[in-house]
């Protein structure tokens, strides 16, 4: 059996209520699917340690500070991950698809037009409710 992978997610919202989405390049896991920026833990560092250099690293945005939202465990056949989520609220600069991924701000009511990994479901339903 496969190790899960540690994943840090970040629900990140802005002050005009829209959440960040960032879509996940074809040859990567998941490809081609629009995600909550984020990335693998790292042995040495906490989820929001993890999440803080992903966000700088992924869509350049400079965050403060992380808090726990919710923990999600899904088996996709092909990979295990569980899902750290945290909410960004402070953070600081523009964000720009780094790695030349699509990066859209997204109003809440509009999320459900995108297409997101199996897991997400219930991180949509989260913000949603
Ligand atoms: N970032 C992120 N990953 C997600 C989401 N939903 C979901 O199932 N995943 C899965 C897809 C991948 O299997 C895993 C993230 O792994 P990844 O390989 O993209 O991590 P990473 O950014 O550190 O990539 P790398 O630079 O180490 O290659 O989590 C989501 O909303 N955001
Ligand atoms: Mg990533």
């Amino acid at each position: 059996m496969s190790k899960q992978i540690h994943v840090a997610v970040g629900v990140i919202q802005d002050s005009n209520d829209r959440i960040l989405i960032a879509k996940r390049p074809h040859h990567l896991h998941q490809g081609g699917k629009w995600e909550f920026p984020g990335g693998k833990v790292e042995k040495q560092e906490t989820t929001s340690e993890a999440l803080i250099r992903e966000l700088k690293e992924e869509v350049n945005l400079d965050v403060a500070s992380t808090t726990p939202l919710m923990e999600i465990h899904h088996d996709y056949g092909d990979k295990k991950v569980f899902l750290d989520v945290h909410r960004v609220t402070n953070f600081s600069g523009i964000a720009i698809g780094v790695e030349g991924q699509r990066v859209e701000w997204v109003k809440i009511s509009q999320l459900s037009q995108y297409e997101f990994p199996e897991a997400n479901k219930v991180i949509l339903e989260k913000i949603l409710s």
